[in-house]
């Protein structure tokens, strides 16, 4: 007989609650529980086909990523090419028009989720009648944190703000708030920070000591999505990088899948026309003396070395030296936009 899911006796009702006084729904919960707790925890964010519009213009089109525990993820892209606006759509301070947000695996707006999030907005005041330490005391507080005066003294430290804790908010230099709002994005011991350009107002050393604080998160497990125009930045800390371009994920990746074996250097001589011509066909060409550096194609299936080196051989050139290439993050990142943008810009 089928079961009847209007009746509260009958077991398969799913709206009929395990009663944990039962021993066979104890055995059932106790499983479950174990279940749970063997799972790996959720992602530290996870967003699917986040969409956003202000008036008629769309500033987020469609854009799904994911920032796994312990995992460093840069997000690159033009200016207005939505990053921002992907950060706030994350951390539930912007109502996406689209699609779902799962931050540290609860809704974005849970305030039990945002407590365990650090972030550095990109545009911030702090309160200028407050002393750097009354700030992250404040911060604390407000993240219902229990951290210790010497921790938060330590967190100051840690930004190279010691001896200024005392010093008023409203006489600090735009690096010194800078590091301060750092201070406040780490000091709740967050196992998920969010740094929107965290570095745009900082001294050579500064930027350092970001990438060593990034690099410490990271060892300490804590995951981070990083939003630099800095591409060396991102290229040195990052895990993975997703590029934005107009509201949309242009490409994403690990630094090894977006940079990959793309170009290849040769130190070729005897070359006749015919065997230039077949190295021209594979992609674009660059020479200095008798070094030539090609640029392989994207979908290549680990055919296209091989064959060009014999054609090269058979086609009468001397092939003294085949080497592959890695291009820069930056060269990565304007050869993706140019694409999308039909090589107008
Ligand atoms: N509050 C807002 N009201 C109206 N338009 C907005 C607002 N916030 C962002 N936009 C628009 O959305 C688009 C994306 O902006 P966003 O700040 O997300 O870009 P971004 O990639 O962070 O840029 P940048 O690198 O310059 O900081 C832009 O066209 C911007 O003008």
């Amino acid at each position: 007989m089928a079961a009847d899911p209007a009746d509260p006796a009958d077991p398969a009702d799913p709206a009929d609650p395990a009663d944990p006084a039962d021993p066979a729904d104890a055995d059932a919960l106790l499983a479950a529980a174990r279940l749970i707790a063997g799972l790996p925890p959720a992602p530290a964010v996870w967003c699917s086909g986040l969409r956003k519009r202000y008036g008629r213009r769309p500033a987020v089109a469609d854009v799904s990523l994911e920032v796994g525990r312990g995992e460093v993820v840069g997000l690159l892209g033009p200016n207005g090419a939505g990053k921002t606006t992907v950060i706030k759509m994350l951390l539930g301070l912007v109502r996406p028009d689209a699609g779902e947000v799962l931050l540290l695996g609860r809704p974005a707006a849970d305030p039990a989720a945002r407590a365990r999030v650090g972030y550095l907005p990109e545009l911030f005041r702090y309160q200028p009648w407050l002393s750097a330490a009354e700030v992250l005391a404040l911060h604390v507080r407000l993240a219902g944190v229990g951290v210790p005066a010497q921790e938060q003294r330590d967190c100051l430290s840690l930004v190279g703000l010691a001896d200024r804790a005392g010093d008023r908010v409203g006489g600090f230099s735009k690096g010194m708030q800078q590091r301060l709002g750092l201070a406040v994005a780490l000091v709740a011991r967050p196992e998920f920070v969010v740094l929107d350009e965290p570095t745009s107002a900082l001294d050579p050393l500064g930027r350092v000591d970001v990438r060593d604080i990034v690099l410490a998160l990271r060892s300490r497990g804590v995951a981070v999505l990083l939003n630099s125009h800095l591409i060396g930045e991102v290229e040195r800390v990052c895990d993975r990088v997703v590029i934005l371009d107009r509201g949309r994920v242009a490409a994403s990746g690990t630094l090894a899948e977006l940079l990959g074996r793309r170009e290849l250097r040769l130190r070729l001589t005897d070359l006749s026309p015919a065997a230039q011509a077949r190295l021209a066909a594979t992609g674009d060409v660059e020479k200095a003396d008798d070094w030539f550096t090609v640029a392989l194609p994207a979908d290549d299936d680990g055919t296209a070395v091989p064959d060009l080196v014999r054609d090269l051989v058979t086609l009468g050139a001397r092939v003294h030296a085949v080497e592959p290439g890695r291009i820069s993050l930056e060269e990565r990142l304007l050869g993706i936009l140019r694409a999308g943008h039909g090589g107008e810009r």
